[in-house]
């Protein structure tokens, strides 16, 4: 790329092959889905899959992304009005790019409340979705409901323009519910167990800490007129690089700030519950079930816990990205046992049909992708539980020893107590943790520090070791032998 690489707008979108445009939604279309969270997965997955179905099937489904904190991506793709591009790299190296121009607004929510609130109001919007990562929901796993003396939460409910995704929604929905709009739907896509049930507790939990002459009716009006509708998002979409960035310039002779990279495979069940009218992403294929609980146990607890069980073993051994680290023999052998022996019966339990894991392992360690470790080691607290600890704990309450999601876990432990400066930057809920971890002078110890933390980590057990005793064998395993001898011995 040099200074004089025009930037991507409607005036230059004539630069782009005309295959890559061919989709692109007419710019006249109205805004019909309103967006939290405009991340890059957002970008290659809704985005994408609403521009398909608008070509399928016509319509006003055009998103107004709504970044919840920053301001970067809004400016970014405003710069560009709101075109982008999205490249899709198979793991043969064979590319498919497509512009995309599905997003037709942007709002940065802390600086631009009104306008959410408003957008969220507005009479053709019909869907609301949400990508803000795990712990963008700021939730108690135990209870469902908004982690208690949350001071960011409290301030949103005493009024000020709401920070938080949570409080944003509520705001956008208290402005409808004034201004007796049709029902609307709420489709999380976290990776997060139940998310619309759990979204919708979360509104609940939202409403109650608000006056009461305001919590009653607007609880009433969210009962009877939303519907939240969970999901079930895949596709492997790592944080763009600058190499992504300067690459599309090369190859398209335009520069694009908002450009995403990922894989070809895009999948996204949908619990079919809708309160009034969508896109037609059937057409383009999205699933609609009655039950996202058996896709769900197979994302989270096959696909989601071996991401993570690679990640922190991954780093721990060296390895900067997933390519790199199923490539190892000692890793992959450990994580076809975890697959083999606890992860993938437990989605079984559940109803679930997990892919064969050497055709996983070749999606996920596509070499042209680079997944990095360090991202997926981020928000460990909310991405552990319903990923390792879950499946673990159901295997102890049944007499079986879940020890290699235990050695996962403990990974993840052990990765804490790494010293900052030799281990990559991390979330500062996990660099909190990492600091009153650091003290600890033995495994027991610093699992006993986060019994209260990690979810389930301490379930009733009988008078069998719970998870956190296991946690804490494989962690002084870790430790002692090392993480190479740790990973064999667990693969036997
Ligand atoms: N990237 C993937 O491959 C992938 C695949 C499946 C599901 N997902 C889901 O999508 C989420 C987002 O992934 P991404 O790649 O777009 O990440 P990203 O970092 O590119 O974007 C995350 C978005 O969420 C916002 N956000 C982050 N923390 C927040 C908080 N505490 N409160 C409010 N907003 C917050 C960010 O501002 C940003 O807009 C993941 O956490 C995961 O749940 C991602
Ligand atoms: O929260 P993470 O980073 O562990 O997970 C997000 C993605 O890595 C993950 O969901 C995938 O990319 C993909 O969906 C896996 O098939």
């Amino acid at each position: 790329m040099t200074t004089a690489t025009p930037r991507l707008s409607r005036a230059a979108r004539g630069r782009l092959p005309a295959a890559l445009t061919a989709e692109l939604p007419s710019p006249g279309i109205a805004t019909g889905i309103v967006h939290l969270g405009p991340g890059a997965f957002h970008r290659a997955h809704q985005a994408v899959f609403t521009q398909l179905a608008m070509a399928a099937e016509p319509g006003d489904w055009g998103i107004c992304a709504a970044a919840s904190r920053g301001r970067s991506t809004v400016e970014a793709l405003r710069a560009q009005d709101h075109l982008y591009t999205v490249t899709e790299r198979a793991a043969d190296g064979v590319d498919r790019i497509r512009a995309v121009g599905a997003i037709t607004d942007t709002v940065a929510a802390r600086e631009e409340p009104e306008r959410l609130a408003a957008a969220i109001a507005a009479p053709g919007t019909r869907v609301v979705t949400l990508t803000v990562t795990e712990g963008g929901y700021r939730h108690d796993p135990a209870t469902g409901r908004l982690a208690p003396d949350d001071p960011e939460t409290a301030a949103d409910a005493l009024g000020r323009a709401p920070r938080t995704a949570v409080g944003q929604l509520v705001r956008g929905l208290q402005a409808r519910s004034r201004a007796g709009a049709e029902p609307l739907t709420v489709l999380p896509c976290d990776n997060l167990p139940r998310n619309g049930r759990l979204l919708g507790g979360l509104v609940e939990s939202f409403c109650e800490l608000l006056p009461e002459s305001e919590a009653a009716p607007l609880l009433e009006w969210v009962h009877e007129r939303v519907a939240f509708c969970s999901t079930v998002v895949d596709q492997v979409v790592p944080a763009t690089a600058q190499a992504d960035l300067d690459r599309v310039a090369d190859e398209l002779g335009v520069a694009d700030a908002a450009a995403v990279v990922g894989e070809q495979y895009r999948s996204w069940v949908i619990e079919d519950r809708f309160a009034g009218p969508r896109p037609a992403w059937e057409r383009v294929g999205a699933q609609f079930v009655g039950d996202v609980g058996p896709p769900e146990a197979v994302k989270l607890r096959c696909i989601n816990a071996t991401l993570t069980a690679t990640a922190c073993l991954g780093l721990l051994l060296g390895a900067e990205t997933v390519a790199e680290a199923v490539n190892r023999l000692d890793l992959r052998r450990y994580l076809r046992a975890l697959y083999r022996d606890e992860q993938a019966p437990s989605a079984v339990a559940a109803g679930g049909s997990p892919p064969e894991f050497d055709a996983l392992l070749t999606r996920l360690g596509n070499p042209n992708l680079s997944h990095r470790l360090a991202q997926i080691a981020q928000q460990g607290i909310g991405k552990l539980p319903q990923r390792l600890v879950a499946p673990a704990a159901e295997h102890v309450r049944r007499g079986e020893d879940p020890h290699l999601a235990c050695l996962a876990i403990a990974a993840w432990v052990h990765l804490l107590r790494v010293p900052a400066g030799a281990r990559p930057q991390l979330d500062p809920v996990s660099e909190e943790l990492a600091a009153e971890l650091a003290p600890a002078r033995y495994a027991t110890e610093a699992v006993d520090l986060l019994r209260d933390r990690l979810h389930g980590l301490s379930e009733e057990s009988g008078s069998r070791p719970d998870v956190g005793d296991r946690v804490a064998e494989a962690l002084r395993a870790l430790e002692v032998r090392g993480v190479h001898t740790a990973v064999q011995e667990a693969a036997g």
